[in-house]
């Protein structure tokens, strides 16, 4: 263990900090409990802020030890996803194994099963999420080996604010056989009533297919609106083969959903769960097939009812029109590929070439904007002109992920980050073409709805904290938050000001005029008297003969 202690120095936390975020365990923290012992929710403190973290802290009686810890700590290492759970920070001190995760604040997926207020489309979205990080479990790419998952449940698949799913759980079982066809850590304890593999009882042996059991009675449980376990007298499993035999699959749909299920979202939803049910083996999907056929079943429910005339319109009509902000014209427009994608499949009303000739216009024009030197040094519609459609095209599609709960603003930051310094031209491009992007929309951000809002803030916020941006780019940046802040403090755009600011105020010690500034809005002193404390903490740091 001393050696992986060593390797793991990085992310070892100190227990005080653990004791005081969870106001030493108290039972108000306590979130939920599993196999390895009590969840707490904690507010940890570290060099760079404070996080929400979630706490897992071993329980010996629990039947969990040293081995499934440091496993977990390993895997969690190794296999990095949008779709897996991240792992921040462990503590081993004394007696205590503490292992310290990202907080996902909805928690987990089991507890939304019969939530009325799930619609079809979330759910769609909740395992299609999930999907990806099971795939990517399976194949990892790189020299990475395979992973399998012990034990796929609804539990063990959390939810962020954004209903994004994050597959957790993946080494906090006893170390397992590995067979020959896959180099894998697995439990030799699975077999969570209701999920488990038939033929992994029978056998002993377990695959990856097992994993795609598993989650196909998930994907029944999502779409039954129960746990498989609910019923101890009719387990799911038993109840779904007999109404799908039965060509009755209807009568077991969630209430809530039965009425908005597209018919042609259903049938390819239902066919690929049932696949992963199979007997055989050989008949149950791969994961990467998984996330495919979830994808259509998603086009499908949103898209079948348009033709690529009335999506292209409504679209246009929506964001174009009514709005009129460049950058929801070129997400519309990427909406309209998704759509027409599935829709063409019906029909060869327009071929995609011809359909985005058409919207070409769209992305390039933005009548309200001049040339980047009149502009103040902004990005501007000219600027963007310069990148080609495809360039454009990945450029915009972040913003629509970000939008649609897809991509996280801490993952896009990331990702820029590593555009950035990247020696692909390409992604320079990109990298440029997302700043120039966002930028070019403040003048928008009053019409903005409110959750777009935010994440625009975020991104700025987080741009400016993160050095990703140049000097002229950051200027503009910096400009952009200060002429947020003199807006009436009660508009949205007071809040994008607010917002952005909070996300970089360590950094304010670099810029006391612009501190000063800040400290000359006296509104913000009635809205926000704690952040006028902080700036004026921080120019207090500075000498007096550096200020102004
Ligand atoms: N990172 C997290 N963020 C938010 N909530 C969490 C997090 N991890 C776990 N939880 C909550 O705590 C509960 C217990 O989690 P845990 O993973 O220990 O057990 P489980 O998955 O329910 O059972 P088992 O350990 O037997 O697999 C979860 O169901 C979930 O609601």
């Amino acid at each position: 263990m001393m050696h992986l202690n060593r390797q793991f120095e990085h992310i070892r936390i100190k227990l005080e900090v653990i004791v005081s975020a969870t106001n030493n365990f108290a039972d108000e923290n306590c979130i939920g409990r599993g196999g390895f012992g009590n969840v707490y929710k904690g507010n940890l403190f570290h060099s760079s802020g404070e996080s929400i973290v979630a706490l897992k802290r071993l329980d010996p009686r629990f039947g969990q030890g040293n081995p499934e810890f440091w496993k977990e700590i390993i895997i969690l290492s190794l296999y990095k996803h949008n779709n897996i759970v991240s792992l921040l920070g462990f503590c081993d001190e004394g007696n205590e194994k503490i292992l310290v995760y990202e907080y996902a604040s909805k928690r987990s997926l089991d507890l939304y099963l019969n939530d009325d207020n799930l619609n079809w489309i979330d759910r769609l979205k909740i395992c299609i999420g999930a999907a990806h990080g099971l795939a990517y479990l399976h194949n990892p790419g790189g020299t990475q080996q395979r992973a399998l998952h012990r034990d796929i449940k609804s539990s063990n698949i959390l939810l962020n604010e954004n209903w994004n799913a994050k597959i957790s759980d993946l080494g906090l079982s006893k170390l397992g056989p590995a067979n020959q066809q896959y180099t894998f850590l697995v439990s030799n304890t699975v077999g969570t009533f209701g999920y488990c593999d038939p033929l992994y009882l029978e056998t002993g042996l377990l695959t990856k297919e097992s994993d795609v059991y598993s989650f196909g009675v998930v994907l029944f449980e999502v779409f039954c609106g129960r746990l498989c376990t609910s019923n101890k007298n009719q387990p799911l499993t038993t109840l779904v083969r007999r109404y799908y035999k039965e060509k009755k699959i209807n009568e077991i749909i969630f209430r809530n959903i039965k009425d908005e299920i597209k018919p042609k979202s259903l049938e390819v939803f239902i066919t690929v769960a049932y696949q992963c049910l199979k007997r055989k083996l050989e008949k149950r999907p791969l994961m990467i097939d998984v996330v495919r056929v979830l994808e259509s079943a998603l086009e499908y429910q949103v898209s079948c009812s348009f033709s690529a005339f009335s999506c292209v319109s409504l679209y246009l009509n929506i964001f174009v029109r009514k709005f009129k902000y460049p950058l929801f014209k070129c997400i519309s427009t990427l909406a309209c590929h998704k759509y027409f994608s599935a829709v063409q499949s019906h029909t060869n009303f327009l071929s995609r070439n011809q359909f985005l000739e058409e919207m070409e216009p769209l992305w390039l024009e933005s009548p309200n904007t001049s040339s980047m030197m009149k502009n103040n040094g902004r990005p501007d519609s000219s600027t963007l002109k310069q990148y080609g459609i495809d360039i454009k095209g990945e450029a915009n599609s972040y913003f629509f992920k970000i939008y649609s709960g897809e991509l996280t603003v801490d993952a896009m930051i990331q990702r820029l980050a590593h555009y950035k310094e990247s020696s692909d031209k390409r992604k320079q491009s990109i990298f440029e073409c997302v700043i120039a992007n966002l930028l070019d929309q403040y003048q928008f951000f009053g019409k903005y709805p409110k959750k777009e809002l935010k994440f625009a803030a975020d991104l700025y916020g987080l741009l400016i904290k993160n050095k990703l941006l140049t000097s002229t780019t950051l200027g503009v940046a910096l400009r952009d938050v200060l002429d947020a802040l003199r807006k009436p403090s009660n508009s949205k755009i007071y809040d994008f000001g607010i917002k952005a600011l909070e996300k970089f105020l360590d950094r304010l010690v670099e810029w006391p005029p612009y501190c000063q500034h800040i400290l000359k809005i006296r509104h913000l002193r009635d809205t926000h008297l704690e952040l006028v404390a902080v700036i004026q903490k921080e120019l207090d740091k500075i000498p007096s003969d550096q200020l102004e």
